[in-house]
């Protein structure tokens, strides 16, 4: 293993580490080893990740005397269901998981939120490990718990907060990401600058030529940069009520709403993530919190990553309507987080519909 690096996110009882770096895949027995006592693992990966690299984590854990019980769900965003949970439930029951039994999360966010809520649930809570293989969930999904699955009308409706024992993330896998997932990630990646580090935005800006091209040393600094500010934000809000682990939200009540409206078929959850963040900042600017000229550094920044940033033609109402189910709602407003500035958001609810519908209007 080449190197490293370590974070922590403190979380009292539930804290753990993340290790990042290339060729980290290697340790997985160890970084198991070294977490729990229990011999029996539950892999649960999808189509794609079992041939590339989730087969043979399995082998490496057999190797070491571990009994290895492999769950391959089909890839996609479709198998982050009710269905799909019952049949990793019963197979799991079938093949002798118990109590004692650790779930490893082998894929991208589909597969860590779809294990993290297995694992959450199964015999009233699994301990559970992430192995995050693109690079939305080595930045944002593998970290701070949010485990779930989706109803037909509401993202992430039926879920858990349920922390890993650790998370693992070899930046190498990202070599075989199709450019649309890797682009995707990177919608997550701005996110982070937008919300909270002026600096890191201008990092990303100032490095699209390595990005696009998977630098490795540029995607290591942009990994564990994303962990960092993730973490900080969970250690401060692990449960999101006090508002600041909210900001992880932004661009999310439109990109929620333009995913179900999808069917969760025609869009990949950072494109409506890209989307949502400029709908947001639009927003933003009808109500005089930012000036046009923050949402376009956005949005070329965006378009340099080969994200699309124009939503697809959908019925406004209808988007507006399942705008609804977005968990930020409390007290019968809709909560946005809305950017004030590269680097600096609010949370508000003092938002008109006509405003919203303006933006869905475009
Ligand atoms: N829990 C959270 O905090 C959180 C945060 C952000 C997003 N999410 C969720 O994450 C999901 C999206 O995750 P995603 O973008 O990783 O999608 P995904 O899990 O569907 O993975 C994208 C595709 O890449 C394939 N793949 C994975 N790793 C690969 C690799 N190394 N090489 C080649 N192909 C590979 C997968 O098989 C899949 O086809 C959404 O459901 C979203 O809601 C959750
Ligand atoms: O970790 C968080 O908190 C986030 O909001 C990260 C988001 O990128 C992620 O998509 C999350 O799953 C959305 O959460 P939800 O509570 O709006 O379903
Ligand atoms: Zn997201």
């Amino acid at each position: 293993m080449a190197s490293s690096q370590t974070i922590r996110v403190n979380l009292a009882e539930r804290s753990y580490d993340i290790l990042i770096g290339s060729g980290t895949l290697d340790v997985f027995p160890q970084f198991m080893a070294d977490r729990n006592s229990s011999t029996h693992v539950v892999i649960i990966t999808d189509s794609n990740v079992d041939d590339l690299y989730a087969d043979a984590l399995g082998d490496s854990l057999t190797e070491q005397g571990y009994e290895v019980q492999m769950m391959v769900v089909d890839a996609g965003e479709e198998s982050k269901s009710a269905d799909a949970a019952i049949d990793l439930w019963e197979t799991m029951l079938a093949e002798g998981a118990d109590r004692g039994s650790v779930v490893a999360a082998v894929g991208g966010g589909v597969v860590g939120d779809l294990a993290g809520f297995v694992a959450a649930t199964f015999a009233r809570g699994l301990a559970f490990v992430q192995v995050p293989t693109t690079l939305l969930a080595q930045v944002d999904s593998s970290v701070g718990g949010k485990v779930g699955i989706n109803l037909s009308e509401a993202k992430n409706m039926v879920g858990a907060f349920w922390q890993p024992m650790g998370v693992l993330v070899d930046v190498n896998v990202l070599g075989t990401l199709p450019a649309k997932e890797f682009a995707a990630g990177m919608a997550e990646v701005v996110k982070y600058g937008v919300i909270m580090d002026l600096d890191f935005f201008e990092y990303l800006e100032q490095n699209v030529d390595g990005i696009n091209a998977r630098d490795p040393e540029v995607m290591q600094k942009v990994v564990e940069r994303c962990c960092q500010l993730k973490a900080e934000v969970v250690e401060a809000d692990e449960r999101e009520e006090s508002g600041r682990r909210a900001i992880l939200n932004y661009g999310h009540t439109f990109a929620h709403a333009f995913e179900a409206a999808t069917e969760y078929g025609q869009l990949l959850h950072g494109e409506a993530v890209s989307m949502g963040m400029v709908c947001e900042s639009r927003l933003a600017e009808r109500i005089g919190l930012i000036d046009a000229a923050a949402t376009e550094r956005q949005v070329k920044l965006l378009e340099a990553l080969s994200l699309p940033i124009t939503p697809p033609e959908l019925d406004p109402e209808e988007v507006y309507r399942l705008m609804w189910h977005d968990k930020k709602v409390a007290d019968g407003k809709i909560n946005f987080v809305l950017p004030t500035k590269i680097g600096e958001t609010t949370l508000t609810s003092d938002v008109k519909s006509r405003d919203v519908l303006a933006v869905l209007e475009g």
